[in-house]
């Protein structure tokens, strides 16, 4: 196996008008690595995604992918390269088989039934194959996404927020299909707005319209954000009057309920204590140090950015 990483771009720089939807974005991305890729909406992921793939021409900027470089060789890499878009579609009069193998007519593989199989059981859903499409729930929907982009051996995933919608059960076992593809080998890169997703990703990167504002793994990010965080706990009422009382308060950031808690935070650690400990005192809430999630980090690194797309 080569050591050079399966993503590696520089300065990447898309304009769509007037507006800088990417601006000078830089990734590495090593192989059998699962990369989160996160941030508000509009900020450029998908618009990163399609740069990277060969399906967009950067403005600026230069990168290989796979070996290949982006700006010369798409085609190289749009066939080693497996991308589940947000909305994918299947042909829904058709059975799961059905679209499957229409798919391996698409890539021209060779031994397409035996793929096809394959690919069935790998991803359980040979049980199923006689299923129509349209009548699938979402995770089954999505498992056959995943089943259409895997089925050429791709070496890299892109995906773009593949579990959009779909429960919490689907989306566990949907990351446990993740991590094994990795184990084998396979590169991903999964954009999600889902804090649970983030935190099974091997690393994180987080744009912020247009502009890559933190990366590395989430110990990392977390520590490198500087926060302090601290809870609040009491009754119903204590804590909406704790909440009324801090938000505006030297030192406080953020304050958001969680059933009885109220999580407040902020970079300055001494004023928050202090405006922490007067509140808590005033309505007889129970102050408790935490630790920072990642949800805070996030929520501090968007208000910290300016919105160029609006
Ligand atoms: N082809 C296009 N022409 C003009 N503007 C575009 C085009 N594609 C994307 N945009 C704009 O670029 C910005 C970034 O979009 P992009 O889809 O890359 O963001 P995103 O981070 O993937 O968002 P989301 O999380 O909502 O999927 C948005 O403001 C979008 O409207």
């Amino acid at each position: 196996m080569s050591a050079e990483p399966a993503i590696s771009v520089r300065g990447l720089t898309k304009r769509f008008g007037d507006k800088t939807v990417v601006n000078d974005v830089s990734l590495t991305v090593e192989r059998g690595e699962i990369a989160g890729f996160l941030g508000p909406n509009g900020s450029g992921k998908t618009t990163t995604i399609r740069l990277m793939c060969g399906l967009l021409t950067p403005d600026r900027g230069e990168g290989r992918v796979l070996g290949h470089d982006i700006l010369t060789e798409g085609r190289k890499i749009k066939l080693k390269v497996g991308y589940m878009t947000q909305r994918f579609s299947f042909y829904e009069d058709l059975t799961i088989e059905e679209n499957l193998r229409f798919v391996a007519g698409l890539y021209r593989l060779p031994r397409k039934r035996q793929v096809v199989e394959d690919t069935l059981k790998d991803l359980g859903l040979h049980s199923r194959r006689t299923q129509l499409a349209g009548a699938l729930s979402g995770g089954w929907k999505q498992r056959l996404a995943l089943a259409a982009c895997i089925m050429h051996k791709p070496d890299l995933l892109l995906l773009d927020e593949p579990t959009a919608g779909v429960d919490p059960k689907a989306r566990r076992e949907f990351w446990d299909e993740i991590h094994a593809l990795a184990a084998k080998g396979l590169t991903v890169l999964v954009s999600t707005h889902y804090m649970d997703e983030a935190e099974r990703c091997h690393r994180i990167n987080y744009i912020a319209y247009g502009t890559l504002v933190a990366r590395g793994t989430v110990e990392e990010v977390v520590r490198e954000a500087g926060l302090t965080t601290l809870h609040l706990t009491g009754t119903a009422i204590q804590t909406a009057e704790a909440g009324a009382a801090l938000k505006g308060a030297k030192g406080v950031e953020q304050v958001a309920h969680f059933g009885a808690d109220l999580h407040v935070v902020g970079r300055d650690g001494k004023a928050l204590s202090a405006s922490a400990e007067r509140v808590a005192r005033e309505t007889g809430c129970t102050l408790t140090a935490s630790e920072t999630s990642l949800e805070d980090v996030f929520i501090r690194l968007m208000s910290e950015s300016t919105d160029n797309m609006a």
